[in-house]
């Protein structure tokens, strides 16, 4: 048995009956980003955007899911979970970008030995956790404080912010609440969000950090045991919240709950960071209420680092890295080619180093600049691959639709104009990690407000008309090559 997009009537019909048992919030929190990619052989395979809710549905899920599926495909005989983009769902590359690096960690332990990396290990411990304390919160990783935190241009601002929030004392105003810090996958929101909570509990604040994943899963275990007033007046009890990856933030009475919570932290002068992958008004699955009580905060955007803070990053992974490999020798030459060749961000440098490092260990080969191309080859191939810069697809679309460049940045409004742009305000926001903010500055300084009504509108084109969605597929294959 083989079921490709054909299967998709009986997967309605599965979500549907899901809906039915369990309620809508429910279901949302757990099934709306469930896709249904293939049967195959009898193995359903089902696609989920994090680990986390992987491993949650193969817990709780995967035998109601398997019976509902038998109901529906005679020969089904089991699911199969693989994890899909998280971050930017239709990116070429995202898949990539947004899966953790499957390397080895830089750890004093032996590379064979060496742990999962930091999201596997968070996720991992979500499944476990205890529901009777109010404020257990997300797992803080030891490495990311405000010492090993690398200061550039690209994150200065977001550094100075996270600072203040981090030594202000118990009920002082910073002038900023809620303090929202967003940017592409790999930036460092992660790591000043858990600088913060290192340093404020250190005052000996009453903090939690939480991923956003993580707030949905306590919420709806506390409802299912009935202590929902006991997690609410816990979350509300403490001086500085911080929620991470608020993009995976759904179901309609969770985000109902967290703008509560929002509003009365807010209100009683608490502080609350939030950190996401784009600004809150592109955050669509959100409700209205927390994106406009978000957005009413200090957003800062952390920019990808330049060539400078990139070799200073690479220079402190490889320091630390010393600490468990004494002998370890990296000369500048190699840290420059590493900071020159791996550019979009602080995660791929990591994972770059890692490697080096367990290449040395594994095989005894110095790390020379030569060694360095050969264990990064397939590295740089595929991020490099996957690049698409804005500039192209202007390039593109303008050659497609026969306009000139000057035009497509213009404020000309008629409709041989209109339409390109819009299209190129599409693609540039589904095909690259760009935020609807730049994107308008990209295309003659326009508000971000305009770059998302054009979003919206081929959005909307190619769920109706057949004949526009191939053109735009057309599109998107010229700038992929
Ligand atoms: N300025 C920096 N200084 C030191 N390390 C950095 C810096 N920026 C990023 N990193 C490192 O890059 C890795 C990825 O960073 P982090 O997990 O904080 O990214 P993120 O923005 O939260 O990404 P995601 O959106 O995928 O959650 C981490 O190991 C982090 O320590």
């Amino acid at each position: 048995m083989s079921v490709g997009l054909s299967g998709h009537a009986e997967w309605d019909r599965i979500k549907k009956r899901l809906r039915a048992e369990l309620g809508e919030d429910v279901f949302n929190s757990w099934f709306a980003r469930v896709d249904l990619e293939s049967i195959t052989d009898g193995a359903v395979h089902l696609s989920v955007p994090t680990r986390f809710l992987k491993n949650w549905l193969q817990n709780r899920y995967r035998d109601r899911l398997l019976a509902l599926f038998q109901e529906e495909f005679e020969g089904a005989r089991q699911i199969e979970f693989t994890v899909r983009s998280a971050i930017r769902p239709r990116t070429p590359g995202a898949a990539v970008g947004a899966e953790p690096y499957d390397g080895p960690t830089l750890d004093p332990r032996p590379v064979a030995q060496a742990p999962q990396p930091l999201k596997v290990q968070r996720e991992a411990v979500f499944a476990e956790v205890r529901t009777d304390d109010a404020l257990y919160g997300s797992p803080l990783d030891p490495r990311y404080s405000f010492d090993t935190f690398v200061e550039g241009r690209s994150n200065s601002l977001a550094l100075a912010a996270a600072r203040r929030v981090a030594e202000a004392r118990p009920g002082e105003a910073v002038g900023f609440n809620p303090l929202y810090l967003h940017a592409a996958v790999g930036l460092g929101k992660t790591h000043l969000l858990q600088a913060v909570a290192r340093a404020a509990k250190e005052q000996g604040r009453r903090v939690l950090y939480l991923t956003a994943e993580h707030f949905m899963y306590r919420f709806v275990a506390a409802l299912k045991s009935q202590s929902a007033i006991a997690f609410k007046d816990g979350l509300r009890g403490i001086d500085l919240l911080l929620i991470d990856d608020m993009q995976f933030l759904q179901g309609k009475q969770v985000q109902q709950e967290f703008c509560h919570t929002l509003n009365s932290l807010i209100d009683g002068a608490r502080q609350v960071v939030v950190a996401g992958d784009r600004p809150p008004v592109e955050l669509e699955t959100l409700d209205e209420r927390v994106r406009s009580r978000l957005g009413g905060g200090l957003l800062i955007e952390l920019h990808a680092p330049d060539l400078d803070l990139r070799r200073r990053i690479v220079s402190g992974r490889i320091a630390a890295a010393r600490r468990s490999y004494a002998a370890l020798a990296v000369s500048d030459a190699v840290i420059d080619y590493v900071a020159e060749n791996v550019t979009s961000s602080g995660r791929d440098l990591d994972g770059a180093v890692n490697r080096l490092v367990a290449h040395n260990q594994l095989t005894g080969e110095p790390i020379s600049v030569e060694m360095a191309e050969t264990a990064l080859r397939d590295l740089l191939r595929v991020r490099e691959a996957k690049r698409v810069k804005i500039e192209d697809i202007q390039r593109i679309v303008c050659k497609q639709y026969n306009v000139s460049k000057a035009d497509l940045l213009s404020s000309r409004r008629t409709r041989t104009v209109v339409r390109p742009r819009q299209i190129a305000m599409y693609l540039s926001k589904t095909l690259t990690p760009r935020s609807l903010p730049e994107i308008g500055r990209r295309f003659g300084n326009r508000d971000h407000t305009t770059v998302l009504h054009a979003v919206r509108k081929i959005e909307d084109m190619i769920k109706t008309d057949r004949a526009f969605q191939d053109e735009v597929d057309g599109l998107k294959r010229q700038i992929d090559l």
